[in-house]
């Protein structure tokens, strides 16, 4: 399971939680504008906007999971099982298989507006990258500063949903997702006023009352429900210290802890974190074991290069001893 989001303060910044069982050797990897990008039926991308983001690289590819491109564009994949479906190939249209889908939008446009646009032409095709790495079921959001889209590619077509929330986590279908919403209409962070009964006397003996019956488990519904809650009612102060620190607490209140959700002998959990400042195009992430926030960012290689830059996580505790 995972949960995508955006925040706003001064600049903007999007990330994810990558929430799985096991690793596969993820590293954060920029593509500069002149990296060749190959595609299985469209023309090559051979110049584009170049961007940063989480990947595994296969065969001097990268697979991203979730990129940012120097515009400020975001999009990440979140697993969709059981709903996701992929096409065969549409004489006429954009056949761009799911592995593609990250480098052929951030690679060209600017905005989610220029993004919605080019779907309308675009089919996901069921085309894997490789025996190693077959098609995964997967949905998108893709976000700028002002707006964010979920797509979803199931059984009736391409489908694109307009994301008021700006987040995204995995199952149901996001029309689902977004109505369930509706159920949360009273929570509140303000404490709440006695509507129970003008019969009883009921006390605020805690803080926190008005939001008793947000959902508090781990499921990809619950955690749409908390994420929103918290992200929508997010306050901090413009700083980047106080930006990134408040989008990895949002990402905090839905994140995995070890043991809480069993998956065959093994157990689910934050892999990494991640927080882009989509102005400044700096990638930051936390890893379960690494709390220390590192940071890459792409400004600091040539961006008119044609070579990727790969850095593997930093994966364990980096604790300053203070005495
Ligand atoms: C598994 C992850 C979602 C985590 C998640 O949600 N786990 C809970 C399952 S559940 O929701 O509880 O059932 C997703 C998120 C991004 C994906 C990669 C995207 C690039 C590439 C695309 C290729 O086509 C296939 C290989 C590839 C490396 C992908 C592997 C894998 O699919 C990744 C890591």
């Amino acid at each position: 399971m995972c949960t995508a989001t955006n925040y706003v303060a001064k600049d903007h910044y999007f990330g994810r939680n990558l929430d799985l069982e096991f690793s596969y050797r993820e590293s954060v990897t920029i593509t500069p504008r002149n990296f060749p990008l190959p595609f299985r039926t469209v023309s090559d991308l051979t110049t584009h906007h170049a961007f940063i983001g989480m990947t595994t690289v296969a065969d001097g590819y990268p697979l991203y999971y979730d990129a940012t491109n120097e515009k400020g564009l975001s999009m990440a994949g979140l697993n969709f099982p059981g709903n996701a479906d992929y096409k065969p190939e549409t004489p006429g249209k954009n056949n761009i298989t799911p592995f593609e889908f990250i480098p052929w939008i951030l690679g060209q446009f600017e905005t989610v507006s220029q993004a919605r646009e080019a779907l309308q032409e675009m089919v996901l095709v069921d085309i894997p990258f490789s025996a190693e790495f077959p098609l995964s079921p997967l949905h998108w959001i893709i976000s700028d500063r002002e707006e964010s889209v979920t797509v979803e590619s199931v059984k009736d077509g391409l489908r694109v949903y307009d994301n008021p929330v700006g987040l995204l986590t995995n199952n149901p279908t996001f029309d689902i997702q977004l109505f369930n919403l509706n159920n949360y209409a009273s929570m509140s962070t303000a404490q709440p006023e006695n509507h129970f009964s003008k019969k009883l006397q009921l006390d605020t003996y805690s803080r926190g009352l008005g939001a008793v019956g947000l959902p508090g488990d781990l499921s990809s519904m619950s955690r749409f429900v908390k994420a929103a809650f918290t992200a929508m009612n997010s306050i901090s102060g413009e700083s980047e210290s106080e930006a990134i620190s408040q989008f990895f607490h949002i990402l905090g209140s839905v994140a995995q802890q070890r043991g809480c959700v069993e998956v065959g002998d093994k157990y689910e959990i934050t892999i990494y974190s991640s927080c882009c400042n989509t102005d400044k195009g700096i990638y930051y992430y936390t890893t379960y074991e690494n709390s220390q926030v590192t940071a890459v960012d792409m400004h600091k290689v040539d961006l008119d290069g044609a070579d990727l830059s790969t850095y593997p996580l930093v994966t364990g505790q980096q604790i300053l001893a203070q005495n």
